[in-house]
């Protein structure tokens, strides 16, 4: 089944079960689905499965963060599993990038999208100084930008906010934009927010929307409603 959208639904649910409800009010042809840390460790590589089986190509979101050989490895790990796409941390630094791209370059085939992730949309300028960066948030992402791009990554995740100028800059590079909140939803623990429509026009490629889609009264209609947004 084709995504016709730029959506994808975190499903950061409690269990198995869950996760499937949830995916029952969504529709493979409107949204693709990620499948995050709470999620995969509680139902683990079955839920990829299932998911896959319904339709959806699937986002393991684990953000891989190690010693290369163990990140590539993991990444190996979830290219078994026939995911659309799987994240790492660029901070883990440019020798730990290349090592999961090379992995997935020597297994050959079909394999996932290798995604860096930048700094975190929930943080801001002084999270990073707490954790010893005194850089401004959208100049730390072109920094891990560049080691994405020297590595071969296929892609960032980032805030919308900071896609016009990644874009410029690392056009070959696909952006995944979480943080995305339509007009009037909370904003959560986010930080670094924009709407469907705006993280679109500045270039994101795929958004990531998790609360305001699975915690709305109607999941289906909320889902639909995004996408009315965007067209
Ligand atoms: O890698 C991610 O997906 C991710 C990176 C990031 O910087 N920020 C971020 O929110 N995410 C994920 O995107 C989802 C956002 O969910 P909501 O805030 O509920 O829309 C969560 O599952 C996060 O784990």
């Amino acid at each position: 089944m084709t995504c016709q959208t730029p959506l994808i639904v975190a499903l950061d649910c409690p269990s198995h079960d869950a996760a499937l409800v949830m995916a029952e009010r969504l529709d493979p042809t409107l949204c693709r689905v990620k499948v995050g840390k709470e999620l995969f460790t509680r139902a683990g590589p079955a839920i990829v499965e299932a998911l896959q089986h319904k339709g959806f190509e699937v986002f393991l979101d684990l953000k891989f963060h190690d010693i290369p050989n163990t990140a590539a490895l993991a990444v190996e790990a979830a290219a078994e599993l026939g995911v659309w796409m799987v994240n790492v941390h660029c901070s883990g630094g440019l020798r730990m990038l290349t090592a999961c791209r090379e992995i997935l370059e020597r297994r050959g085939g079909k394999r996932p999208l290798l995604i860096g992730v930048t700094v975190l949309t929930s943080m801001e300028q002084a999270d990073l100084r707490d954790i010893g960066l005194d850089v401004e948030p959208a100049r730390q992402v072109l920094r891990l930008a560049g080691l994405a791009e020297r590595a071969g990554l296929d892609g960032l995740v980032c805030s919308a906010q900071e896609a016009a100028a990644l874009k410029q800059q690392f056009a070959r590079l696909q952006l995944v934009t979480p943080g995305i909140r339509p007009a009037g939803s909370a904003a959560d623990d986010q930080r670094r927010i924009l709407t469907p429509a705006q993280a679109l026009r500045a270039g994101a490629d795929f958004l990531v929307i998790g609360r305001p889609i699975t915690q709305a009264s109607d999941p289906a209609q909320a889902l639909t409603a995004v996408v009315a947004e965007l067209s």
